[in-house]
């Protein structure tokens, strides 16, 4: 079974210095731990073998490794758990244990027994699309997501970078609630984009534009 018909609730969580264990580390391990650097977790790979990608980052103090199989007390002070194996009884094993522990817990072969599943994202600075197929086909997840890395390019990270900056200073510079929307929503409707993409982006320019100030 592929799915349980659940309907998912979309959430951005902060990993940010947070325990997570990753149990396995194969190729589906490695993807996953990737993604928990990047989100700036504590992460901790439990598995007598890894992959050479995954060793890599142990000897460059990326995460850290217990190079065994898998024991309940590897992964008891865990904030989140994947339970990434090839071996199904481990997989359930690590799911019992971190469901009774109330765990955030994602198993990679086994939807109905993770309370949490992994969207496909595409990333530009600030701006991140995440794509769900809530399990029904992670390929779809996949090319929809190449889809939109074609047309979301690198420049949103600027464009995001910038629509962050504007937006603090109209809420440090502008009283008038209607007026701070007026302005965020102006914004969106110059070419702010293709001035980025041909080279002719000017911040303080545009700044001075929207809000009538030199900053
Ligand atoms: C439920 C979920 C749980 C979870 O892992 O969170 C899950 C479950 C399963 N995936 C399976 C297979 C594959 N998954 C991928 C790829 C990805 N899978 C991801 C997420 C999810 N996969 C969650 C639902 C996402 C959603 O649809 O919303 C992505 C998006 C994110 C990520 O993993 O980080 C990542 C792409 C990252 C990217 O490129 O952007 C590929 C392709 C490949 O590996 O190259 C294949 C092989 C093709 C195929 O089988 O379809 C199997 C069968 C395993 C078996 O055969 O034993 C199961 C178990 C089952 O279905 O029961
Ligand atoms: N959710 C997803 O995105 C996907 C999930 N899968 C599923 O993911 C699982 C793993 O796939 P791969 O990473 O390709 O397998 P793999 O064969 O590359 O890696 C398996 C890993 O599990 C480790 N392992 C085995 N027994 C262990 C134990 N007792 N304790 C700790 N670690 C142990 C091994 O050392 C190895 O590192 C498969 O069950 C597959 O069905 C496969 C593709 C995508």
């Amino acid at each position: 079974m592929s799915t349980d018909n659940s309907t998912y609730y979309p959430i951005l969580l902060n990993l940010n210095g947070k325990s997570c264990v990753v149990v396995g580390g194969g190729r589906v391990a490695e993807r996953k731990i990737a993604a928990l650097l990047e989100a700036k977790a504590k992460v901790t790979v439990i598995s007598p073998e890894v992959t050479p990608i995954i060793s890599e980052w142990l000897a460059m103090g990326k995460l850290e490794g217990i190079m065994e199989g898998y024991d309940s007390q590897y992964s008891s002070d865990a904030y989140l758990v994947i339970a990434a194996t090839d071996s199904t009884e481990v997989n359930e094993c690590v799911y019992i244990d971190s469901a009774a522990r109330g765990q955030l817990i994602n198993r990679v072969d086994c939807p109905e027994q993770s309370n949490f599943i992994v969207p496909a994202v595409v990333r530009r600075g600030k701006l991140s699309i995440a794509v769900s197929t809530d399990g029904a086909s992670p390929l779809l997840a996949v090319e929809i997501r190449q889809k939109l890395e074609q047309e979301y390019g690198e420049e949103y990270e600027l464009y995001l970078d910038f629509l962050g900056e504007l937006r603090l200073l109209v809420q440090d510079q502008v009283l008038e609630a209607q007026e701070r929307k007026r302005i965020l929503k102006t914004v969106l409707e110059l070419d702010v984009l293709g001035s980025i993409r041909n080279g002719s982006f000017n911040k303080m320019r545009l700044f001075e534009k929207l809000l009538g100030v030199a900053k």
